[in-house]
């Protein structure tokens, strides 16, 4: 095979980045422009010793998956990976996807995996947005006033590119995403306020991210800065205040307001989207999402799960996994705002109430965002669950000494905590190995794993594995329709309980 040779591929599957998977010459060959189900000829333009990249030609016979998304900015937005396909077929590629990296990274022959749960409309279902702000560059004039170079533009970044594409709509976003977005850009013009310019490190907006709780109607505005603050913020507040207020009632019946505008000071070069510091500049320093009976604060460094429908289906499966009885001993690593714990919380004070047996179960957290372990703890007091308690600090590090016993900063003896049950959701990175002993040398009945990237999730199932815990099942879920990233939910047991586990 060679670059610039045109051969007819049939595709069955999809990479992570989107590109048709067809195989060649015994080589699986990469496929920009090609989807699951389509046979197309494509021209090979790179070669490596095991595999090639190919463009599509031509497209033979089309994928029954093939459709036109109804977006303006399909196939130039890079946020919508799966733009050309259609929902079914996502779901199919998910599925698939999840399965094969279980058994190839997860050393599992035939793992149980249930079939994935996707959203009835899989629309407007993002109750937060990172929107990069760039005015195409900046120029400094004599005397140092530096200036915009073009007009500016907030959206999403285009495919493998930092170019940021304007967009005035988007299907996956709540409606405060865009009436905000419209009104910073008017503000921004208005007032000459210059865009960060990454060539040059000058320059004052960064991003824009809002976030939605969909549950209560309200909204949080952080606007991510290079310097102390926005000149004139005061008209920005009330113009984003009346664009939130003047949208129209959800379908729930709820209506929206700004509750929070939010400083992020991120300052110089760097590759975070958002800096470590944040000064409320109006309303509350958190906003209030409602789940069902729950209630839950959200501070804006915090992690939140993006999809409010999946994730109640998502902390679902950990409940239907977790059989909880009221007494239970759970340790929710990776914890966030408190949301799982809690959940489980919740459910073992019902189950506790049910069996005329009380509550005497516990939930012990730990986190390293502080901000979020501060809103954990007050999600327990809000939620009135007095047994959930949430730390601060990396769960590699803290496990062991959670397990062991310690003495506190204020000097109280904290005694060991045996779990029945351990709940792991890493970022996607997946858990550090010496994580995963730890967890094992715990020996709780069972392990949840929650996991947003199947292949670290497959690494750290083929380890704990070896470390005595045996896969019984798993639950894909579709948290992000139509991008390629999927959820899954993992349940694992303990091979023989009454043993101490091996070492790796
Ligand atoms: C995928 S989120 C899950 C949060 C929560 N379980 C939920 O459902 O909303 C992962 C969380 O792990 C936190 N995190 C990242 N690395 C960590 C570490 N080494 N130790 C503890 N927490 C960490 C992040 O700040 C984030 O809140």
């Amino acid at each position: 095979m060679e670059k610039g040779q045109k051969c007819q591929l049939q595709i069955d599957d999809m990479s992570n980045e989107g590109q048709g998977i067809g195989r060649a010459e015994g080589m699986a060959v990469f496929v920009k422009g090609a989807m699951p189900g389509d046979t197309v000829i494509a021209e090979i333009t790179k070669v490596k010793k095991n595999y090639a990249f190919a463009v599509t030609t031509e497209i033979i016979e089309p994928s029954p998956y093939r459709i036109e998304m109804e977006c303006p900015y399909a196939g130039d937005c890079g946020g919508c990976t799966y733009a050309g396909m259609n929902y079914e077929g996502q779901l199919a590629v998910k599925e698939r996807q999840v399965r094969e990296k279980l058994i190839r990274l997860g050393g599992l022959e035939h793992p149980k995996l249930n079939p994935i749960v996707g959203m009835d409309k899989p629309y407007a279902y993002r109750n937060k947005a990172q929107m990069p702000i760039s005015t195409g560059g900046i120029i400094t004039r004599k005397g140092g006033i530096i200036e915009n170079l073009g007009k500016c533009t907030i959206g999403f970044y285009k495919a493998k590119s930092h170019d940021v594409v304007n967009c005035t709509q988007c299907l996956l976003q709540a409606p405060p995403v865009t009436a905000v977005a419209e009104v910073l850009r008017q503000f921004m013009k208005s007032d000459n306020i210059t865009a960060y310019d990454p060539k040059w490190e000058k320059g004052l907006m960064r991003h824009l991210v809002v976030k939605t709780a969909m549950g209560t109607g309200e909204v949080m505005a952080i606007l991510v800065i290079n310097g102390k603050g926005i000149p004139n913020s005061s008209k920005l507040i009330e113009m984003m205040d009346e664009a939130v207020g003047n949208l129209p009632v959800q379908e729930n019946g709820i209506e929206y307001s700004l509750e929070s505008v939010v400083i992020n000071i991120n300052k110089g070069k760097t590759s975070e989207i958002m800096g470590k510091e944040c000064l409320t500049i109006a309303g509350k320093p958190t906003i209030l999402e409602r789940v069902g009976d729950m209630e839950f604060e959200i501070s804006p460094l915090a992690f939140y799960q993006v999809n409010p429908v999946q994730m109640e289906v998502l902390y679902n499966k950990v409940l239907e996994y977790a059989q909880l009885k009221g007494h239970e001993r759970i340790l929710d690593l990776y914890c966030g705002v408190g949301t799982i714990g809690l959940f489980c919380a919740e459910a073992m004070r019902k189950a506790g109430k049910d069996a005329d047996t009380g509550n005497t179960g516990q939930v012990l957290g730990i986190e390293s965002v502080k901000g979020a372990v501060l809103d954990a703890n007050r999600n327990a007091v809000i939620n009135g669950l007095v047994n959930a308690q949430f730390l601060c600090g990396r769960a590699e590090e803290e496990l062991p000494k959670v397990l062991a016993g310690y003495v506190d900063k204020e000097g109280f003896e904290i005694p060991p905590f045996q779990p029945d049950l351990i709940i792991l959701d890493p970022p996607r990175a997946g858990c550090a190995p010496e994580l995963l002993e730890a967890t094992a040398a715990a020996a709780p009945d069972k392990v949840i794993y929650v996991s947003c990237d199947p292949a670290t999730l497959a690494r750290d199932v083929k380890i704990l594995g070896k470390l005595g815990y045996k896969f019984v099942e798993g639950t894909p879920v579709d948290m992000f329709p139509w991008t390629r990233c999927v959820e899954t939910c993992v349940l694992l047991s303990h091979k023989n309980p009454q043993t101490s586990p091996p070492s790796l």
